[in-house]
C-alpha cells in the first residue's frame, strides 16, 4: 500500500546539573543548578512489520538517557563538551542532538530535533538543517 504520511515519535527525560554562564551580565554568571527537561523527536516512514511501531519508545528513551547520563549530576562547565562554549540550553540541545544522532545511526528513524528547558517557560531547540528539506525529516529522502 502506498502512503503519503510518516510517523514522528517524541520522548522526554530530565537531568539535574550545575552550571554558570561566563560573560553573562547577571546572576546566572554565578554557579547554580537546574532540573533540566529534555525532549527528542524522530521521524520515519517504515513501521516494523510485525510489531507495527516505528521504534520501541523504550529503546529510543534508553538511547536518549545514555546521552543525558553523561550530563546528570555534573558541573556542566567541567565537561569536555563545554570547555570552549557555555552550557546554555542552546548548547546543551546541540550537544544532545549530536550525541543522540550518532547513537541512532543503526536505527530506522532520523532525529529531527532536541529540546532543553531549564523551566517550563523557557526552552531551546536544536534541529537538523542540511541539504535535505527540513520537512523531509526521514531517512532516504533528499
Ligand atoms: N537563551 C538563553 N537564555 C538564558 C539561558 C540559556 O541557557 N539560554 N540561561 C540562563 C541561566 O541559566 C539562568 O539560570 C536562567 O535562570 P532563570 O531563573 O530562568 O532566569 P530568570 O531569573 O530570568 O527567571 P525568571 O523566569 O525571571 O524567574 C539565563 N538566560
Ligand atoms: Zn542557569
Amino acid at each position: 500500500m502506498t502512503r503519503n504520511g510518516r510517523w514522528r515519535l517524541r520522548v522526554r527525560t530530565d537531568f539535574s546539573a550545575a552550571h554558570q554562564l561566563r560573560h553573562y551580565q547577571g546572576k546566572c554568571e554565578a554557579l547554580h543548578g537546574h532540573n533540566f527537561s529534555v525532549e527528542a523527536e524522530v521521524a520515519g516512514d517504515q513501521l516494523d512489520a510485525k510489531v507495527g511501531y516505528l521504534m520501541d519508545f523504550k529503546d529510543l528513551k534508553n538511547r536518549l538517557n545514555q546521552v543525558v547520563d553523561t550530563l546528570d549530576h555534573t558541573c556542566l562547565n567541567d565537561l569536555p563538551g563545554f570547555s570552549t562554549c557555555n552550557p546554555t540550553s542552546e548548547e546543551l540541545a546541540r550537544y544532545i542532538f549530536e550525541a543522540l544522532d550518532a547513537l541512532l545511526q543503526d536505527s530506522p528513524v532520523r532525529l529531527c530535533w532536541t529540546m532543553v528547558a531549564e523551566k517550563d517557560s523557557s526552552m531551546a531547540f536544536y534541529e537538523r538543517c542540511d541539504h535535505a528539506s527540513q520537512d523531509d525529516c526521514r531517512r532516504g529522502i533528499s
